[in-house]
């Protein structure tokens, strides 16, 4: 490789190879894991490659349309970036630089309950961006209560309640590596909380997260709560983790604002569906009445036209920001969230729309063979095509 010329990944999967060579085993294993066996973290890439597209030619693309507007707010291309705790294990400037990288990309950041900067910070940090907060519901109501209130006073446009989480799935890797919060860092929302608890992971024999879960979330959580929520905020809510269609009218009945279709990243439920075969179901489920978001294993422009075909407002991307976010901080995250805007834009010229509303259910194809010439688990343990070529400079 020549010395001044440093790798410019043209992929996701070569942020990931770059972010792993970078980050501590314990931080890099704890952003990459699924739960249990794995089974759904690798069908989430390999689902959405059993989607195939039926193109249309001869149609004027010379402009193109991708901007959109998900619950009132414009954003650049319908692209969200999910939640995802503790940011400053991949860079000391964590979730602020993704909110600055966010804001400068026009896409909505949603801050994790879990962040390593505070939510004030972070809204202090982008001011003009667009930034939902994720709520994880703490067993004491009164901590509930009050992140939801200043995630409102600080200017968030929406609470994002995640639903999937009543226990940690299990992720060997944390057991392994017995996970805590590095010393020098904390949960920045608790900073002044009167239980230190709250504040950081415990060291025990095994993850020091699912032991801070089982003490503090509640498990208890149901639809009862999200009525209680909506009592506490005028701001809309987004329930986060929904697979089932059933599910999706209980929560359109309930007043959600939003569904994001997701399961976890693979990081809960081993053997949950990958969630681009379960969209439409959910879509169908909110009759049109609420926008439904995707997330969940969304690694290419192709991927995002896949989900928009079936019914997705916009997707949410996790980890790929993460290693956006490990390999060059803000700058890192805006170039990932560059190649999936680009990608997007260029595949969707390829595929005959020149707009958003161009696409359509029938433009897309679903193969029930598959012959998986480059293997996702490979891409998902960073041995991507792009690492062999990176090992080949
Ligand atoms: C390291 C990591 C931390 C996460 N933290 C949270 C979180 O704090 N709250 C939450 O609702 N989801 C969390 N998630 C799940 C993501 O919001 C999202 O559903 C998932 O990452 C999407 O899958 P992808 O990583 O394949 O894009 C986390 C995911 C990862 C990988
Ligand atoms: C603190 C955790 C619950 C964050 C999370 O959602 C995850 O690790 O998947």
């Amino acid at each position: 490789m020549s010395r001044d010329k440093p790798f410019e990944p043209v992929n996701v999967y070569e942020y990931e190879t770059l972010a792993r060579q970078k980050l501590p085993k314990m931080a890099y294993d704890y952003y990459a894991s699924g739960s249990d066996d794995q089974y759904t973290l690798e069908d989430n890439i390999l689902a959405f490659r059993r989607f195939r597209f039926k193109p249309r030619v001869l149609v004027d693309i010379s402009v193109q349309d991708i901007a959109t507007n998900i619950l009132g707010i414009p954003c650049s291309f319908p692209f969200v970036i999910a939640p995802a705790a503790m940011q400053k294990m991949a860079h000391p400037d964590g979730e602020v630089a993704v909110a600055k990288a966010a804001a400068a990309s026009k896409v909505i950041m949603t801050l994790s309950s879990l962040s390593t900067c505070s939510i004030e910070e972070v809204a202090r940090a982008a001011p003009e961006g667009p930034k939902w907060f994720q709520l994880y519901v703490y067993r004491d109501r009164e901590v509930t209560k009050k992140l939801v209130e200043r995630a409102e006073k600080a200017g968030y446009c929406a609470i994002v309640v995640t639903v999937d989480t009543p226990k940690l799935g299990r992720r060997e890797a944390d057991v392994h590596n017995k996970f805590e919060l590095p010393q020098h860092l904390t949960f920045a929302n608790f900073i002044d909380s009167a239980n230190e608890d709250r504040q950081r992971t415990k060291k025990v024999d095994g993850s020091g997260l699912a032991a801070y879960i089982a003490s503090l979330f509640d498990p208890s959580l149901s639809w009862k709560d999200i009525s209680w929520l909506k009592t506490v905020t005028k701001l809309p809510i987004l329930l986060k983790g929904v697979l089932n269609g059933k599910d999706a009218e209980l929560a359109t009945r309930c007043g959600a604002a939003g569904i994001i279709v997701s399961n976890h990243g693979a990081r809960q439920l081993d053997g949950s569906p990958a969630t681009i075969d379960c969209l439409e179901a959910v879509v169908n489920g909110v009759q049109g009445k609420i926008p439904v978001l995707v997330d969940s294993g969304v690694r290419r422009g192709t991927d995002i036209i896949k989900a928009l075909a079936l019914g997705a407002q916009a997707v949410c991307v996790g980890r790929p920001i993460l290693w956006g976010l490990a390999v060059a901080g803000e700058e890192g995250v805006r170039r990932v969230i560059e190649l999936y805007r680009n990608e997007f834009e260029l595949d969707l010229g390829l595929l005959g729309c020149p707009s958003l509303a161009d696409i359509r259910r029938d433009m897309i194809v679903k193969v029930d063979w598959f012959i998986n010439s480059f293997k996702a688990s490979d891409a998902l343990h960073g041995h991507s095509r792009g690492q062999e070529a990176h090992s080949r400079l």
